[in-house]
């Protein structure tokens, strides 16, 4: 087992990475004081609640907790205004009050949602994150959680730190192998903005990693919120240094509004979008061997590298103009300046992004 804290003063909390640990979320939960007088509203989706929701249930309901549960479907489409209104609904009806705690027990669209009505529900009750995909080893820390709106990516949500992230490794061996890769994408992220030896062990341990190699995931995991929890405890709220954790999001952000929300896997877009970055990178006069090196782990951990060609440019450029970091009508990007070190850009020219684009198009 392994434990982190993020330190956020008196919002900080644990992230308990380990096999096996699901059943020992009541104990967990009472550790940090949310004891048996509030209600529990898991929400989930309809991929692992046959895995994993029933047993959790019993053994919640056993240690004397009242539960409730909500399972939306699977996929990105569920992270939206609609889902949120059938929860908030739903959390009405069953009169939970502020003492209520409302679990996330999934991957990052379970997160980013349930995340939201735990910020909105009675303008805001306490909330616990239970990732059950690599991809959440960066969703369930930090407190961004959000819904999309059709012309953009997570454009409506919030700050809202969970009280605890308890990381069952066991719930990963029911991925898919494409969801595996697209949640190591974001693991590569982490190498990619902080630190090359991390990136370089990435390397080494592809295969293991792919493997599900149980020692090698625990590590990278913990590595990966590692990063992240130095990073969100400098800047919770995105004044500046926070930005860094969107390399390959511009593009990647934009890619998947356009192409239709979960058709491309967020981790898929933000691998694409990382290599845009990196040739940004190239244009701006950084070593070339930046846009190879990106490229190549990528490859390694089959990701995808090229823009789909049937994506339409116009509507790439106009959803990048709605990027979060964009001030000003300026265009912002993350730039990878050496590997393990990016820095904000501002002020890049369209033109330059626009012809990236184009250059990257191809067979995905
Ligand atoms: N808040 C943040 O800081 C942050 C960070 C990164 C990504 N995100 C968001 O996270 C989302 C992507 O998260 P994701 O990749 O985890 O996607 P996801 O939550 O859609 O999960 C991926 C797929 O795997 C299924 N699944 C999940 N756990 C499973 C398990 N253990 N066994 C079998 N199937 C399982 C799900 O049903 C889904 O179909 C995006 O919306 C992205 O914007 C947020
Ligand atoms: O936590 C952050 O900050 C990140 O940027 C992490 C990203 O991986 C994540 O996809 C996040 O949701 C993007 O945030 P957004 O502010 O660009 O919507
Ligand atoms: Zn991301």
């Amino acid at each position: 087992m392994r434990e982190l804290w993020i330190e956020l003063g008196e919002r900080s909390y644990p992230i308990i990475i380990g096999d096996g640990l699901l059943n020992r979320l009541p104990q967990a939960l009472s550790d940090r004081g949310m004891g048996t007088d509030g209600d529990l509203f898991i929400i989930t989706d309809e991929n692992i609640a046959p895995h994993y929701l029933s047993g959790l249930e019993a053994a919640l309901k056993e240690q004397g907790y009242t539960v409730n549960s909500f399972v939306v479907p699977g996929g990105e489409s569920s992270k939206s205004l609609k889902w949120y209104e059938n929860i908030m609904t739903e959390a009405i009806q069953l009169g939970l009050d502020r003492k209520s705690v409302v679990i996330a027990l999934g991957g990052g669209v379970v997160g980013d949602l349930a995340g939201f009505v735990a910020a909105t529900y009675m303008r805001g009750v306490r909330f616990v994150q239970v990732p059950t995909t690599i991809l959440a080893h960066d969703s369930s820390v930090g407190g961004k959680v959000a819904v999309n709106h059709p012309l953009a990516k997570n454009m409506i949500g919030a700050f809202h730190q969970p009280e605890l992230v308890l990381y069952d490794t066991a719930t990963l061996l029911t991925l898919s192998d494409r969801e595996i890769r697209s949640g190591l994408a974001e693991v590569i992220k982490h190498g990619l903005i902080w630190d090359e030896a991390f990136l370089n062990w990435c390397d080494e341990h592809a295969d293991a990693l792919l493997k599900l190699d149980a020692e090698s995931l625990s590590y990278a995991l913990y590595r990966g919120c590692e990063v992240k929890a130095s990073v969100v405890s400098q800047d919770e709220k995105e004044a500046g240094l926070r930005a860094i954790l969107n390399l390959g999001h511009t593009i990647g952000h934009a890619l998947e509004a356009v192409a239709g929300y979960g058709e491309l896997l967020h981790g898929e877009a933000i691998s694409i979008g990382m290599v845009g970055s990196a040739r940004l990178a190239e244009e701006l006069g950084y070593p070339a061997t930046i846009v190879e090196r990106t490229q190549s782990i990528l490859e390694r951990y089959g990701l995808p590298v090229r823009i789909p060609k049937h994506l339409d440019t116009d509507a790439i450029m106009a959803a990048m103009m709605r990027d979060k970091k964009f001030k000003s009508g300026q265009m912002n990007f993350v730039v990878p300046v050496e590997i393990g070190k990016v820095e904000i850009q501002t002020g890049i020219s369209p033109t330059l992004v626009r012809s990236i684009v184009d250059d990257l198009k191809g067979e995905v």
